[in-house]
């Protein structure tokens, strides 16, 4: 996988009044955003705010809905959702090169999964593999199509804790290393405070805190400075932190 070496200025992603609405109940009501190639985003919300329908919509996978507004995506865009996705049929490498042609494929695809930690596991079948390595294997399909923007909907959710801090680390290695935008979709503020350099909250459909996370990485959940984050982002969210 090359890295993305140019250095784009445009936006990667920029939405103008984007609304979408279910059987007549507007979902996002005129969402305005850019994000620059190469950022690292976190969206939260909450239950039913409309993440998975602002991801789906920039990833294109919204056809038959309603809404308007405009929206610029760049070509190469890969998805990971909550759940890996993999092919039950197929084996690790299969999987990881699905609908991938060209001469140096396998190679890639081999290499996607050194990088990710599953150097070794390409005949493995899918059920061979742990949550958190089935999801290792999503994120090297992903990657291995050297996406400029990857979209990641809730992918550590279904994660024990330890396996989550592990995948934390790796997905911010990955993006050093390839420099995709990334918009992650997660509940988890410490999640989104921890990975990402600017967190949003979605509220009653449109973005109702744009929140650029100013701190060196890595980053440690018990880093006190970021604590001033969270106390912002939990009141964008309507919670109150116990203080006793
Ligand atoms: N295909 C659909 N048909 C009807 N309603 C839908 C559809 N997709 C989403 N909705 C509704 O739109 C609202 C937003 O859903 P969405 O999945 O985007 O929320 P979310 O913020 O991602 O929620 P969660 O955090 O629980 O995953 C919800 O009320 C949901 O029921």
């Amino acid at each position: 996988m090359a890295p993305h070496t140019e250095q784009l200025t445009r936006p990667a992603v920029r939405l103008e009044g984007l609304t979408r609405s279910f059987e007549g109940r507007t979902v996002l009501d005129g969402v305005d955003l850019e994000i620059p190639a190469g950022q690292f985003v976190a969206l939260l919300g909450h239950s039913g705010s409309g993440k998975s329908t602002l991801l789906r919509a920039v990833a294109g996978l919204d056809h038959e809905v309603t809404g308007s507004g405009r929206l610029t995506a760049p070509e190469r865009v890969s998805v990971v959702f909550q759940d890996s996705r993999l092919l039950p049929w197929r084996r690790i490498l299969p999987n990881v090169l699905l609908g991938l042609d060209g001469k140096d494929a396998e190679e890639r695809g081999r290499a996607a999964l050194a990088e990710v930690g599953l150097a070794g596991r390409e005949r493995a079948w899918p059920s061979e593999l742990s949550g958190g390595e089935a999801q290792r294997a999503a994120l090297a399909r992903s990657l291995v199509r050297e996406p400029e923007l990857l979209l990641a909907d809730e992918p550590f959710g279904a994660l024990d804790a330890l396996t989550r801090i592990r995948m934390h680390a790796l997905l911010r290695e990955l993006w050093k290393r390839h420099r995709p935008s990334v918009l992650l979709v997660t509940h988890d503020v410490d999640e989104a405070i921890v990975l990402a350099d600017r967190v949003l909250v979605l509220d009653h459909g449109r973005i109702g805190l744009d929140l650029t996370v100013d701190r060196p990485h890595p980053r440690s959940y018990r880093d006190p400075l970021l604590s001033e984050y969270r106390t912002e982002l939990l009141g964008a969210l309507g919670v109150v932190e116990d203080t006793d």
